[in-house]
């Protein structure tokens, strides 16, 4: 890669320093600072009224921070020539439901000057054989997939996406994710809300956790694991044989008959004393904490 291209990838595409917002009495969002580089797929999570939506309608220009500020490649999101690096969907569907498919994707690429980039997307989210429907005729998670695909159409170094599959079924948040997934490249970034974590966490490498208009953790969607919960690894016909977390790499956290339920942020090191007590157990399973429980200890920690 050269030197151009490097330096590319260090330049933040967002950044968001010391934001806050308050709505009268309400503080929507209390000193807020993060960055995205081009790349990074980022899953924001928080409960109801944490803070998400009003943090996208400051990325997106919609409002302007009460204090602190947030930069689009440099330039504030109010400007126009900020917006032109963001692809947003609109809210709620935010589709006329008059308009045939490929007609509203043309019209919106016409906006960007992505026209040609029209036939792709259609192809990417599927939608391909729903192009002359009137989008009023289709279905509610059709619909959906319509606008995503939309906020794609720009074409721009960031996406911001709040909370594109809830209230659609299984089947239709999955293929929604799939079409995401296929279409965010190297240097191309995301932001993305929801309240599937199960989702955020197949799909975000780095996710940002907000609390009562806070961030309360901004890390790898990795490590975010590992930190809050550890893992759980559970020791079947271990008999009467003695088995404590002292000095170990593990805690004791189930002792029932013959099993033991061993908790850890370091499975290979746990392992690896196990080893070193000639393995005292008959069967193992090891179960890796999901996002789901990672975000409730978190959450529940800051309470
Ligand atoms: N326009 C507004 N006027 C007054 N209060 C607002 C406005 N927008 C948001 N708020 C308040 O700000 C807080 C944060 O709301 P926000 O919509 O950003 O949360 P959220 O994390 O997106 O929640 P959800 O997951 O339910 O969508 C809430 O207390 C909300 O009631």
């Amino acid at each position: 890669m050269n030197e151009e291209l490097n330096s590319q990838k260090d330049t933040a595409i967002l950044s968001v320093r010391s934001a806050s917002k308050s709505f009268g009495e309400v503080q929507a969002l209390n000193g807020v600072s993060f960055e995205v580089f081009p790349g990074e797929l980022v899953g924001v999570l928080g409960e109801n009224g944490a803070g998400k939506s009003t943090l996208f309608s400051l990325i997106s220009g919609l409002n302007t921070p009460t204090s602190g500020s947030v930069s689009l490649m440099g330039n504030n999101p109010r400007h126009q020539k900020a917006r032109r690096n963001i692809g947003v969907t609109p809210q709620g569907t935010g589709v006329d439901p008059r308009m045939r498919v490929s007609d509203f994707l043309n019209f919106v690429g016409f906006h960007f000057g992505t026209r040609s980039l029209v036939e792709e997307i259609l192809e990417k989210f599927r939608l391909t054989h729903l192009s002359d429907k009137v989008i009023g005729g289709l279905s509610g998670g059709q619909q959906r997939l319509v606008s995503v695909a939309a906020a794609f159409l720009a074409d721009a170094p960031l996406t911001i996406l709040d909370e594109p599959t809830t209230g659609l079924d299984t089947v239709t948040r999955s293929a929604i994710w799939e079409s995401i997934r296929s279409i965010t490249g190297e240097d191309r970034a995301l932001l993305v809300s929801s309240h599937y974590l199960e989702e955020i966490e197949n799909l975000c490498d780095r996710v940002i956790v907000m609390q009562k208009g806070k961030l309360i953790a901004d890390s790898e969607t990795q490590s975010l694991l590992g930190a809050s919960t550890g893992s759980v690894i559970t020791l079947g016909g271990v008999g009467d044989r003695a088995i404590s977390g002292e000095g170990q790499a593990f805690e004791v956290i189930r002792n029932e008959g013959d099993e033991i339920d061993l908790r850890t942020s370091d499975v290979k090191q746990a392992l690896t004393s196990l080893a070193a007590d000639g393995w005292p157990f008959d069967r193992i399973e090891i179960s890796h904490p999901s996002l789901e429980q990672a975000f409730i200890t978190m959450t529940e920690k800051e309470k």
